[in-house]
């Protein structure tokens, strides 16, 4: 073993063995590395950082090495070290590997002082709450939960309370009755109604505690410092797609495990003083609202709903009028239309931090009323979102460039086009080209927006169509104009709202989840991925 350098921790470095092979292996306290070379050609030389270590344990290989000639040997004492791989397509998986020697103390010394770097991961959590749905997406969240997530948590010692849903918003009403400051964390089983759920419980409990009025859409709100962990199982699982790559259990335990942390800006949406819902992802009108309006009756169908309401309602082709009046996001870096992502330790979302505490200081200084922008129109969708969207259907999102921390909405409004022009907008969710790149579509980065449905303004101007009422939903001048004389309805993260009229304000990075947003070409660039390494030394 090398000696302490100017009383500093001594590097550990001992001949282990791997398999039947002796292999140099180094732990290097300053760096935080665990690595393992092999002396003899080809030299494979593996990394690994003890941020991704999640687990050591002492093992038994007595039995493995009872054979042939290694009878003979002396008793083997043996550790098993096991850490995050990456696989294909931002995947993680959770790759071991066993040491041995003949030293027992030696083994112990490993074991302890691998121990010891991983207590030094101040990040990590060690209670969660888990609240699993067991009827969201395949209704597989509690097999998913019991046979791929719970023995990673106890492999990485980190103890649960798990409670599964007996109804929807159980999870929402019991957070506000248990004491989660005990918990390093929240995790929820299921799909974005799931999340929606336990967010709604968190960043509500919070509030209350604060003393904040939630119904006060001015109301500077209190940062949520208690990440929640999303455990993908639902439908669509966009907010874990997009904000780590991938919908995959193992991969989401594993974030939740290295003690991941990615900041998260919500919306909140009000009508009249009246705080109706937080949002993270997309609140659609029009389109997405109503394939939501009709997927609602067709739960019993699964996750294919959300296929066969697609469909129905492109046929449908309605528009609905109405005005939308935004607030410019003015000291944003990025635009809608760049070409950059956000990606893990996103630059622009890191200059955005500040934002909470300039949003605190500007609380009561309203903006000048000319910042505001207004357009009426005739619009197909209106889609307010907070990050990109990416999801399985659409890998690259409704708005690819849209940040998560940036403190702003990418605004989307598809205006009246035909049939054949709006396939060629939805299939550009699809592929590479770019979405905005239409005439009938605009996007805007904004703070705030309203929206009012032209049905409403003219009930609230007092203008009365008898006609209108009585021969209800189609224009009655043009039934095949697909004009729609009543309202569509606001698709919030997956859930209904209950007013069409809205006012809707993002909170830079109110909230925390366990991830680290999607990894630059992860598989390509896995420096620490054991088959790679060996090419870079
Ligand atoms: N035990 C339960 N019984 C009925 N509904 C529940 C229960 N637990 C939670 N819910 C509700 O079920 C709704 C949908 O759940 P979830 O999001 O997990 O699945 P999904 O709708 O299939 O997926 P996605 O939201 O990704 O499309 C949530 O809004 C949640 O409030
Ligand atoms: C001819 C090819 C056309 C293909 C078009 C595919 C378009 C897919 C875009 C999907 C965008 C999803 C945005 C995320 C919304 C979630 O907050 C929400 C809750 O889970 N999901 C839906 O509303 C479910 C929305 C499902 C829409 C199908
Ligand atoms: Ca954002």
């Amino acid at each position: 073993m090398e000696q302490p350098a100017g009383g500093r921790r001594p590097r550990l470095v001992s001949s282990l063995a791997l398999g039947q092979r002796a292999w140099e292996v180094t732990l290097e306290w300053e760096r935080g590395l665990l690595s393992w070379r092999d002396p003899q050609p080809p030299r494979g030389n593996c990394f690994v950082p003890a941020s991704e270590i999640i687990a050591v344990e002492e093992t038994e290989i007595e039995k493995q090495c009872s054979s042939g000639k290694w009878q003979k040997m002396a008793k083997p004492h043996a550790f098993t070290v096991y850490y995050v791989k990456r696989a294909q397509k931002h995947r993680w998986q959770c790759n071991e590997v066993t040491f041995w020697c003949v030293d027992e103390q030696l083994c112990n010394q490993w074991i302890q002082a691998l121990k010891e770097l991983l207590e030094l991961q101040k990040s990590r959590p060690k209670q969660l709450l888990v609240y699993i749905n067991p009827y969201g997406g395949k209704q597989q969240g509690k097999r998913i939960y019991e046979q791929k997530v719970a023995p990673l948590f106890s492999l990485a010692s980190i103890s649960t309370d798990v409670v599964i849903t007996e109804h929807a918003n159980h999870a929402k009403d019991n957070l506000f009755e248990v004491n989660i400051y005990k918990y390093d964390g929240i995790v929820c089983v299921g799909g974005d109604g799931m999340f929606s759920e336990v967010m709604h419980g968190l960043i509500g409990r919070i509030q209350k505690d604060s003393g904040i009025d939630q119904n006060n859409p001015k109301a500077p709100l209190v940062q949520c410092n208690i990440r929640i962990g999303i455990i993908p199982a639902g439908s669509t699982d966009c907010v874990c797609y997009a904000t780590v790559g991938v919908t995959d259990p193992v991969t989401s335990a594993l974030h939740i495990i290295v003690g991941d942390s990615q900041p998260l800006d919500v919306s909140s949406i009000h009508h009249n003083n009246t705080f109706l819902k937080y949002s993270v992802s997309l609140l659609g009108y029009g389109f997405y609202g109503d394939i939501l309006k009709d997927s609602e009756k067709k739960r019993w169908m699964g996750t294919i709903r959300y296929d066969f309401s697609g469909f129905k309602t492109f046929l449908s082709h309605h528009y609905y009028e109405g005005t939308v009046s935004f607030l410019p996001a003015k000291h944003t870096l990025g635009s809608p239309r760049d070409k950059k992502r956000c990606r893990t330790g996103c630059y622009i979302c890191r200059q955005s931090k500040q934002q909470p505490e300039e949003q605190q200081k500007n609380y009561g200084l309203e903006h000048n009323g000319d910042d505001w922008k207004v357009i009426k129109g005739k619009f197909l969708a209106i889609n307010a979102v907070n990050m990109s969207c990416a999801c399985p259907r659409s890998p690259k999102g409704l708005s690819p460039a849209a940040h998560l921390a940036d403190g702003s909405i990418d605004l989307i409004l598809v205006r009246k086009c035909s049939r054949f022009n709006f396939l060629r907008y939805l299939v550009r969710h699809t592929n590479q080209d770019d979405q905005f790149d239409f005439t009938f579509v605009e996007v805007y980065r904004i703070k705030k927006f309203q929206f009012t449905s032209k049905h409403l303004e003219d009930s609230d101007s007092g203008v009365k169509d008898v006609g209108k009422k009585r021969f209800g939903q189609f224009c009655r001048d043009h039934p095949a104009c697909c004009c729609n004389l009543s309202n569509s309805i606001w698709n919030c993260d997956g859930e209904t709202l209950d007013s069409s009229a809205i006012e809707v304000r993002v909170h830079c990075q109110l909230m925390k989840l366990f991830a680290r947003g999607i990894e630059e070409n992860s598989n390509d660039e896995a420096i620490y991925n054991q088959s790679t390494v060996e090419q870079l030394l």
